[in-house]
């Protein structure tokens, strides 16, 4: 291995109590919500399509034009109390919140730029109301903050020259500064979720990056933090020159999933996903495919089934409405959470072949195994293979805990035959199982 002193500095995933109660959320809800959503993807009726939250990159989006809609930011119909009843209902347990997206702009009064809330016709706080929402429902709050900022005048892509380096400094000050002081304001939350840490300014100085990680985690012990805010002294990200991850979770996985277990190394992760293509912010004209309520429920079921977390991405228009397509999916979504969720919140790797109707997910611990099927066969029959040593002595349906006789087909191999292969949403059975030895057939009679 490298000698490295801003790398990973811990073998394997964190055990303590924030952690644990992160992995165990499994579930959560980002919004994307700034200034971007006035104009929601359209400027001089000309129709943008790239991401709605980058419309400042665009060649037709003036930046004189997009740095003044500060102006018009007043969200007159914003509902903390509402936000955070519909992420409850969907049964989100976390949620992320931009306080500030790469153009810079503050959802809070920061007294480290005048680029925030307060210069806005709004002119209040909008975390605070938002934090205190969630948290009375029950929902933990993570704090996303990109470090690339468009409005700062000493925001470098890249460092070129002297000049650049004093103004890369100063930079850096402000963001510890705007840093600690959205912990001051808001204890509560439970971790910051970086973004925009591409540029070489931020690559190249993985010792601020780990000084930063050190520093945040002092101030506010069991902060999590994932991948993405880290580089390593020779501008390796996510993973340090030796390979090895750094953060707390992997970070990468941004509108895509890990394919098998072996794509995880072992590692805490979370993926983040976007109901269109690719649109994090409000944008007015969704185009190409919107994601289905069963869709998302496979997204969420396979990251449990691989031990990650995941995260649906919401985009509030600029009056803090949301549109119906996003508040069906979330009643959609809440629905099946709210019989099956039990499958889903501390759900871990089960340790099972994977078959082709679906997932397996372990209860945290357990000997309860969930099957998650999306794909009937047409056999209406279900192949289960038991890993080593494991025995078998119960099945049922989670709906209505109609007990299940598997048949056994030899070796480890049973069939679970069900009553009904019709099926319009993803449908639950609960494995019952022992540390045995599985030496012959029928221990499910046995055992009954
Ligand atoms: C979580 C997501 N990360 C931001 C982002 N910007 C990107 C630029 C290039 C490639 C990927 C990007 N993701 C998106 O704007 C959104 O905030």
């Amino acid at each position: 291995t490298i000698a490295l002193k801003h790398g990973a500095h811990r073998m394997g995933n964190r055990t303590d109590a924030d952690m644990v109660r992160w992995r165990s959320l499994r579930f959560g809800q980002f919004i994307h919500w700034g200034l971007y959503a006035i104009p929601a993807g359209e400027w001089n009726g000309k129709t943008y399509n790239g991401a709605a939250e980058w419309i400042r990159s665009w060649k037709e989006m003036p930046h004189k034009a997009y740095d003044q809609l500060y102006r018009q930011f007043n969200p007159v119909n914003f509902n903390p109390q509402q936000w955070a009843a519909q992420a409850k209902a969907m049964g989100a347990k976390y949620m992320i919140i931009t306080t500030k997206h790469h153009d810079g702009f503050c959802l809070w009064p920061s007294k480290y730029s005048k680029y925030t809330i307060a210069a806005s016709p709004w002119k209040k706080d909008l975390l605070g109301p938002m934090i205190d929402a969630y948290n009375k429902a029950g929902i933990d709050v993570h704090l996303y903050f990109s470090i690339i900022d468009w409005n700062h005048p000493d925001y470098r892509a890249s460092l070129k020259n002297a000049a650049d380096s004093a103004a890369g400094k100063r930079f850096q000050v402000f963001v510890k500064n705007q840093l600690a002081e959205l912990l001051q304001r808001y204890p509560t939350i439970k971790g910051f979720w970086f973004d925009g840490t591409w540029d070489d300014s931020w690559k190249n100085d993985g010792a601020f990056s780990d000084e930063l990680e050190q520093y945040l985690q002092a101030l506010h012990p069991g902060l999590v933090m994932g991948s993405r805010l880290r580089a390593d002294e020779k501008g390796a990200r996510h993973f340090d020159s030796n390979g090895r991850l750094m953060g707390d979770y992997e970070q990468g996985w941004e509108r895509k999933l890990p394919a098998t277990i072996a794509d995880v190394h072992g590692n805490d992760w979370e993926a983040v996903m976007t109901v269109p293509e690719n649109q994090w912010g409000y944008h007015a004209k969704w185009m190409g495919h919107v994601k289905t309520v069963n869709e998302i429920l496979e997204m969420l079921v396979k990251s449990v089934s691989l031990n990650g977390n995941f995260v649906l991405n919401f985009g509030p228009k600029a009056d803090g409405t949301y549109r119906a397509e996003e508040q069906q999916l979330a009643a959609g979504i809440g629905e099946w959470m709210k019989v099956n969720g039990a499958a889903v919140y501390d759900g871990t790797y089960a340790g099972f072949e994977k078959q082709d109707w679906g997932y397996y997910i372990r209860k945290s611990g357990t000997d309860s195994v969930y099957m998650v099927v999306f794909n009937m066969p047409v056999s209406g029959s279900l192949r289960v293979k038991l890993p080593a040593r494991t025995e078998l002595t119960g099945v049922s349906m989670m709906q209505g805990n109609v007990a299940l006789a598997p048949e056994w087909i030899g070796r480890n191999e049973y069939f679970i035959h069900l009553p009904n292969k019709q099926q319009e949403s993803p449908m639950v059975i609960l494995l019952k199982t022992v540390k045995g030895e599985n030496k012959d057939k029928g221990n499910v009679e046995k055992a009954r």
